[in-house]
């Protein structure tokens, strides 16, 4: 099955404001983890929304895929509806845009979703009674129950703990590979970007700052230029390097804009 990804020239602007411009990247394909990183108010969740076709915008996104599923969003903020169970808002993801009646092979997939993020024993409470790091388990379970192709994680483990945010990151690894799905994933935490990503799209100041392999791309130059922190990479033979931060080399990263007015919102 194939599953590719390609943007060309994609740019995005809310209202006048223009946000991203000219993001063209190589084709991500299916089975490749690409972690989207860029300091706050760079872009990362604005151009997921306009992969997913929430947001209009300039350019091209070329989704290419054989059962022709759009690619699947996971917001960084999920709404809660209180009146749900776990269940029953899984069983619903599941069934967006689908048919009436639920089959044995969808309560299967509900069965592994809540399995593979170790949810099973919080099936039948409401979503109301969640920590906000059970409702992003939730919400994982969610996009993953759906069985994307492609799939855009907003920073699915801000509030997990330690050891789910290695789980989670980890299985969403496995998965990608197994199920060969294109997975883009914005992340803060350039250490677990490091450990999980194939590939790395770099945002900056609505601008694809860089593309390509973490041990090539996130550098001490980078890392300067872009968050504005002096750091030093670390890389242990046959090890995941790791960042240490030193201190910072100006008072603000680089994320805001400033891209001139959008022309089309005239
Ligand atoms: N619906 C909207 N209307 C107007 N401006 C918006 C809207 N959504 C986002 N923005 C602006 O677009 C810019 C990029 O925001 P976006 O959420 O895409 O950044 P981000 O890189 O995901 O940030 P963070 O890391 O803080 O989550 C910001 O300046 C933000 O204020």
């Amino acid at each position: 099955m194939v599953k590719r990804l390609t943007l060309n020239d994609v740019g995005v602007a809310y209202g006048k404001r223009r946000i991203l411009d000219g993001i063209t990247t190589p084709t991500m394909a299916g089975g490749e983890v690409v972690a989207v990183i860029g300091p706050n108010a760079a872009g990362k969740s604005s151009l997921f929304r306009r992969i997913a076709g929430l947001i209009p915008g300039t350019g091209k996104v070329q989704v290419e895929s054989t059962t022709g599923k759009t690619p699947c969003y996971l917001p960084q903020d999920t709404a809660v509806n209180a009146v749900l169970t776990v269940y029953e808002s899984i069983l619903l993801a599941r069934k967006q845009g689908g048919s009436w009646g639920v089959g044995d092979d969808e309560l299967a997939a509900i069965d592994e979703a809540l399995h593979a993020l170790d949810i099973a024993d919080l099936a039948f409470r409401g979503l109301g009674e969640l920590s906000g790091g059970q409702r992003q388990l939730v919400s994982i379970a969610q996009t993953l129950v759906r069985r994307p192709e492609i799939m855009l994680l907003d920073e699915p483990t801000s509030a997990l703990d330690l050891h789910r945010q290695f789980e989670v990151l980890s299985l969403v690894g496995r998965l990608a590979r197994e199920r060969q799905i294109c997975v883009l994933i914005a992340i803060h935490d350039l250490n677990q970007a490091l450990r999980i990503a194939d590939k790395v799209m770099v945002l900056s100041q609505g601008r694809l700052a860089a593309f390509g392999a973490p041990r090539e791309i996130i550098t001490p130059a980078l890392l300067e230029e872009v968050y504005g922190v002096v750091a030093r990479v670390e890389a242990n033979e046959g090890e995941t390097p790791f960042i240490v931060v030193h201190g910072s080399a100006r008072r603000h990263s680089r994320g805001e804009t400033p891209l001139a007015p959008a022309q089309a919102a005239e």
